[in-house]
């Protein structure tokens, strides 16, 4: 067994301190994230999603937030993933902010509903072109027989809508 027990360093940023938590939690995370911005960790707003298959087994993976209000907390994602169908057979979903530089994560628990699809447009419509090109072609959870497949049919999509908007997958979409 790989022995990582002399990997350690003293966490000594500061706690936190009962007195200095606010009546609201969001408000709290609205503090930290504007921290973990301003210290330029990289990709502040990737947290890890964890999900349930049937047999209750538990998955997660890394999303980016995209907004967050008292309502809750938003990413984008392809319909047809795995996290999108174990959430259809089973919403409850666990966030988790890894902001260990900071010596903070945060832990969220709560239940998943998609976006209206007019929600899901107006973001679209402020990716840029390639990203919603790549939303075309991101067949997320299958798998691919090689690179080149999927860069094939990203230069594919790239020449068909070369001209004019990027039209909104219909698999596509925000829980
Ligand atoms: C830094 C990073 C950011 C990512 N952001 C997203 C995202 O916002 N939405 C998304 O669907 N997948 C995102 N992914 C890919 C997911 O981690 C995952 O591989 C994919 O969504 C398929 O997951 P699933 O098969 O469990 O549904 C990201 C991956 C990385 C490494």
């Amino acid at each position: 067994m790989t022995d990582l027990s002399d990997i350690r360093r003293e966490y000594a940023k500061g706690g936190l301190r009962r007195a200095d938590l606010p009546q609201n939690p969001m408000d709290l995370f609205e503090l930290w994230m504007t921290q973990a911005r301003d210290a330029e960790l990289s990709d502040p707003t990737a947290m890890c999603v964890a999900t349930v298959d049937e047999q209750g087994q538990p998955f997660q993976r890394i999303v980016l937030l995209k907004r967050f209000d008292d309502t809750g907390f938003v990413f984008f994602t392809n319909l047809g993933s795995r996290k999108a169908q174990q959430i259809a057979a089973n919403n409850k979903i666990s966030l988790h902010f890894p902001w260990h530089p900071l010596e903070r994560q945060v832990s969220v628990l709560g239940e998943a509903q998609a976006l209206s699809t007019a929600e899901v447009l107006k973001y679209f419509l402020t990716r840029p072109k390639d990203s919603q090109i790549a939303a075309w072609v991101s067949q997320q959870s299958s798998k691919l027989s090689a690179r080149q497949v999927l860069e094939g049919k990203f230069f594919e999509m790239k020449a068909k809508f070369a001209k004019g908007d990027v039209p909104l997958p219909s698999f596509w979409g925000a829980i």
